[in-house]
C-alpha cells in the first residue's frame, strides 16, 4: 500500500514534535510526514530526532495556523495537494484569573486553537471530500469536556473546538471523511513551562488579593504536581494518535488518560452540573491536602515502576 500523507501543525515541541518524528520512523514506512511550523528556525529540535527520516519520510514545511495565506501556500506545495491525515495540533495554553488576561491575548488564544482549526479544515476539506476519502484528527483536550479551575479561555477554546468537530463530523461521514477528536489530560511538554512563565508575569494587582492567593498558592501548586503525578509524556500521546490513526473505523473521541475518565463522566452523570461543580470545589477548597497527598503517592508509585521497568531491562528483560 502507498504510504499515507500526514499533515502535522505545530511540530516545533511537544506533542506534533513526538508524533511528526513516530510516523516518520514507523518501522512499516506506511507515513510521509509534512511536518509544519510557524518559524522553520526553530526546526532544530526535530531535524535532530527525525534523525535519518529527514528528507526521505519526512520534510519539515512552514504553517501558521493563525495566517490563512501560509496555510494555502503550504497545500499548494503538496503535489494535488492530497493530504490523507491531517492532524491539527498546533495551540496555546493560558491560565489564571480573568482580570489579569488582555483581551488581546484571549482573541490571540481564539485565533490560534479554534480558529486555525477552522482555517485549517476549510482548506482541506474540499479535496478529502472530492477524493471521497481522508482523517482530520484534532488535538482536543480533556478540557474540551470539562472546565477546569482558572483555564476560562482555555476550556472555551476547546469546547469550540468539539462544537465545531460534533456539528461537522455527521457530514464529513457522508463523504467518507473521518473526524477524530484525541483528548489528553495533562502532557508534560513545553506547553506547562510557558503557562508557568506566564503566571510569574502576570499582574495580580488587577485582580483582588484573595483570588491571587487561590490562583498562585493553591492552583498552581497543584497544577504542578497534577503534571507531575498524571501527566503524560508526549511520546505517549504520540502513540495514543497513531492508534487513532491507523484504526480501521476511527473513534470520533478518544481520551488518552484514564485517570480523567471519571471527571469527564461526572456532567453526564447528573445533568444539573451539581455534581461535578461541587466535586471540583471540595477538591480544589476542602480536601486539597487529601489530593497532593494522593498525588504523592502516585507518583512514588510511578517511581517505582520505572525503576522496576529499569532493572528489568538491565537484567535483559524487553
Ligand atoms: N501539554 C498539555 O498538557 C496538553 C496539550 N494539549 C494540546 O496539545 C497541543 C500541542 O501542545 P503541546 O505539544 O503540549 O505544547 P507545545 O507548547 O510544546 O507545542 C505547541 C506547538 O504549537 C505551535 N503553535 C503555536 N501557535 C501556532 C501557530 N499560530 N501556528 C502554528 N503553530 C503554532 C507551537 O509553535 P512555536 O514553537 O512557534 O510556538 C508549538 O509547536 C495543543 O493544541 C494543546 O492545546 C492538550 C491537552 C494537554
Ligand atoms: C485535576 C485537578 C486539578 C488540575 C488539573 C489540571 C492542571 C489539568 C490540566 C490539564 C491540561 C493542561 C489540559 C490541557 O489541555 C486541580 C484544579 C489542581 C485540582 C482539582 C483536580
Amino acid at each position: 500500500m502507498a504510504p499515507k500523507t500526514v499533515l502535522i501543525t505545530g511540530c516545533s515541541s511537544g506533542i506534533g514534535l513526538a508524533l511528526a518524528v513516530r510516523l516518520a520512523r514507523d518501522k512499516q514506512r506506511r507515513f510521509r510526514v509534512i511536518a509544519t511550523m510557524r518559524d522553520t528556525g526553530r526546526s532544530g529540535a526535530l531535524a535532530a530526532a527525525a534523525g535519518p527520516a529527514l528528507g526521505r519520510t519526512l520534510e519539515i514545511k512552514q504553517l501558521d495556523v493563525c495566517d490563512e495565506s501560509s496555510i494555502r501556500a503550504c497545500l499548494d506545495s503538496v503535489p494535488g495537494r492530497h493530504i490523507d491525515v491531517l492532524v491539527s495540533n498546533a495551540g496555546v495554553g493560558m491560565a489564571g484569573p480573568l482580570e489579569c488576561q488582555s483581551l488581546a491575548a484571549m482573541q490571540n488564544l481564539m485565533d490560534t486553537n479554534f480558529f486555525g482549526l477552522v482555517r485549517l479544515v476549510k482548506e482541506v476539506l474540499p479535496d478529502m471530500k472530492r477524493r471521497r476519502g481522508g482523517h482530520i484528527v484534532v488535538i482536543s483536550s480533556i478540557m474540551g469536556l470539562q472546565g477546569i479551575v482558572f483555564n476560562d479561555i482555555y476550556a472555551a477554546s476547546k469546547f469550540a473546538v468539539e462544537g465545531f468537530c460534533e456539528s461537522l463530523v455527521v457530514q464529513a461521514l457522508r463523504f467518507n471523511v473521518a473526524i477524530s477528536l484525541v483528548e489528553p489530560g495533562p502532557v508534560t511538554t513545553e506547553f506547562e513551562e510557558k503557562l508557568y512563565e506566564e503566571a510569574k508575569r502576570a499582574d495580580y494587582s488587577r485582580t483582588d488579593p484573595e483570588t491571587a492567593d487561590i490562583f498562585t498558592n493553591l492552583y498552581l501548586r497543584n497544577s504542578r504536581d497534577v503534571f507531575a503525578s498524571l501527566g503524560q509524556t508526549p511520546e505517549d500521546i504520540a502513540e495514543h494518535t497513531l492508534r487513532v490513526i491507523e484504526a480501521a473505523r476511527p473513534p470520533f473521541r478518544h481520551q488518552t488518560n484514564a485517570a480523567y475518565t471519571p471527571m469527564a463522566a461526572l456532567k453526564h452523570a447528573d445533568p444539573s452540573g451539581a455534581l461535578v461543580t461541587d466535586a471540583f470545589y471540595k477538591l480544589v477548597f476542602k480536601y486539597d491536602a487529601v489530593l497532593r497527598l494522593s498525588l504523592r503517592a502516585i507518583r512514588l508509585l510511578r517511581w517505582k515502576a520505572q525503576k522496576v521497568k529499569e532493572g528489568a531491562r538491565l537484567l535483559g528483560f524487553k
